[in-house]
């Protein structure tokens, strides 16, 4: 049956899973192989390209790895290069199997032709208005691109993206799927900011959400994991990865999230500063206004911020310039947790990386403490996911910790160092098995594009 390109195109990263829909599961596509190229906004980049299945091929068992890093540029040179690896798999694959080669084991068979290719599923970070999944045509095009400054660093990304595989695959569908979609419930005054109604309706001036195709993920994966139905099912889950959000979710639905218009506001991020007094902004860039040459600035404050402050500059500096890259000079968190202890050991240094660590753990604490409230304290589990909340098992100790008092147990040393070795969407990393859970979730976007692509190609 047909194939699935999932792509994700997230701000520091793109992921890519290619998926074939099999007869007798067609709702749930099979993974075939993964790709992902990260780092993309501070090379060099690294790629990578993982076999998942077996593919019918002698030279490329399941599991084949290769990384490499082929210098590449952003989003859209990721993408082509991943097209031109899958292009390559495909030739082998030809050339082995008339060749008699063909791997008796593939239970299915697969042809990894790129025509064979029907639909590419994007995730789409700001939607807007748009809450189902659309087909990418002229009107839809122009109305993610309308949105690209409620979401800077994303929707021009996906658009560059979505044009290369319209002209490297002219004979597939493309389709956006919208991380804005899983926050559609959420209660009006939640969703509103205290200024003028009449305004924010005008403007469509509200609070979105965004990292909704992970929180999809991740409802429906730990509802099965703890044996609910995901109508049933409430949890307080911290997507942190290179973004970072929480979000409150009450019967399967999102009642609170901490992005908010854009995926600036909230949690702070790898160059992003997250909630910051709205006013700091101007302040801050008011700093270059010019100086004589004793330092002091020619200009009043007043006069700097009406000459310096443009919307774009000072959007662009939120988005890129802040956030763990501005406290340590690093995007990668991996590095901070490391340099911000002692090795081996949970002594904190007095540096910039255990600055940097406290700022974000702070900030994290208070959005668990309040979603907590937002729940009534109905909570089955705080579940971590992202780059970070799957891969630092010092934040999930420090936020096991700090929640001791909301009545949980604390987490499990050995199950949470041992997460990177065990398998599975969902562990359980908690001391105590019953009551509130804290868990870790693999989220996994491009799967929730695939299962959607699914529904919508059955349904249109
Ligand atoms: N071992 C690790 N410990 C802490 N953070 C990590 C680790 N490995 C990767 N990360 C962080 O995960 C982030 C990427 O997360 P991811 O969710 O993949 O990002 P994206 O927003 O691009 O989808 C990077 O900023 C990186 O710093
Ligand atoms: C919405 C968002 O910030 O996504 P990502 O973390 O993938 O950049
Ligand atoms: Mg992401």
């Amino acid at each position: 049956m047909s194939l699935i390109l999932a792509v994700n195109a997230g701000s520091s990263s793109l992921k890519i899973s290619l998926f074939q829909r099999i007869t007798h599961d067609p709702a749930v596509p099979r993974l075939l192989l993964t790709s992902s190229t990260s780092s993309i906004s501070s090379p060099p980049s690294k790629f990578t390209f993982t076999i998942i299945d077996t593919l019918g091929l002698d030279r490329y068992s399941a599991g084949h790895k290769e990384t490499s890093d082929p210098n590449i540029l952003d989003h859209e040179s990721a993408f082509r290069h991943f097209l031109d690896r899958l292009a390559q798999l495909g030739a082998a694959q030809h050339t082995e199997q008339t060749g008699g080669a063909q791997n008796a084991e593939s239970e299915v068979k697969v042809n990894l032709d790129l025509n064979e290719i029907r639909n590419i599923c994007h995730r789409v970070v700001h939607g807007g208005e748009y809450v189902d999944p659309v087909i990418i045509n002229e009107e839809t095009y122009n109305h993610i691109e309308r949105l690209s400054d409620l979401a800077p660093l994303h929707n021009g990304a996906s658009l560059r993206v979505i044009r290369a595989a319209i002209e490297a695959l002219p004979g597939a569908r493309s389709i956006a799927f919208f991380d804005t979609a899983f926050h559609k419930h959420l209660p009006a005054h939640v969703a509103a900011y205290a200024i003028d109604q009449n305004v924010a309706r005008k403007r469509g001036l509200r609070k979105y959400g965004f990292h909704g195709l992970s929180y999809a993920f991740i409802t429906r994966e730990v509802a099965q994991y703890l044996q609910k139905d995901p109508s049933t099912l409430n949890i307080i889950a911290l997507h942190i990865g290179s973004g970072a959000s929480a979000c409150a979710i009450r019967g399967g639905k999102s009642i609170d999230t901490s992005m908010g218009l854009t995926p600036l506001s909230g949690l702070p991020g790898s160059t992003r500063a997250g909630d910051v007094d709205p006013s700091l902004i101007f302040h801050y860039m008011s700093l270059d206004a010019p100086h004589q040459d004793d330092g002091t600035i020619i200009m009043s404050r007043k006069e700097g911020v009406a000459r310096e402050v443009h919307i774009s500059e000072a959007e662009m500096i939120l988005n890129t310039q802040m956030g763990w890259k501005a406290l340590t000079g690093t995007t990668d968190f991996g590095e901070i947790v490391r340099k911000a202890f002692l090795p081996g050991t949970e002594e904190p240094q007095d540096n910039q990386y255990t600055f940097a660590f406290n700022l974000l753990l702070d900030r994290i604490l208070h959005f668990v403490g309040a979603y907590h409230l937002v729940l009534r304290g109905d909570v089955h589990a705080l579940v971590f996911a992202g780059g970070v909340g799957e891969r630092s098992s010092v934040v999930r100790r420090k936020v096991g910790e700090a929640i001791e008092c909301l009545g949980y147990v604390g987490v499990d040393n050995m199950a949470n160092e041992g997460v990177d070795g065990v398998d599975g969407d969902v562990l359980d990393i908690g001391i105590q098995k019953r009551g509130q859970k804290i868990l870790v979730c693999r989220t996994d976007e491009q799967r929730e594009l695939a299962r959607g692509c699914a529904v919508v190609e059955d349904y249109w």
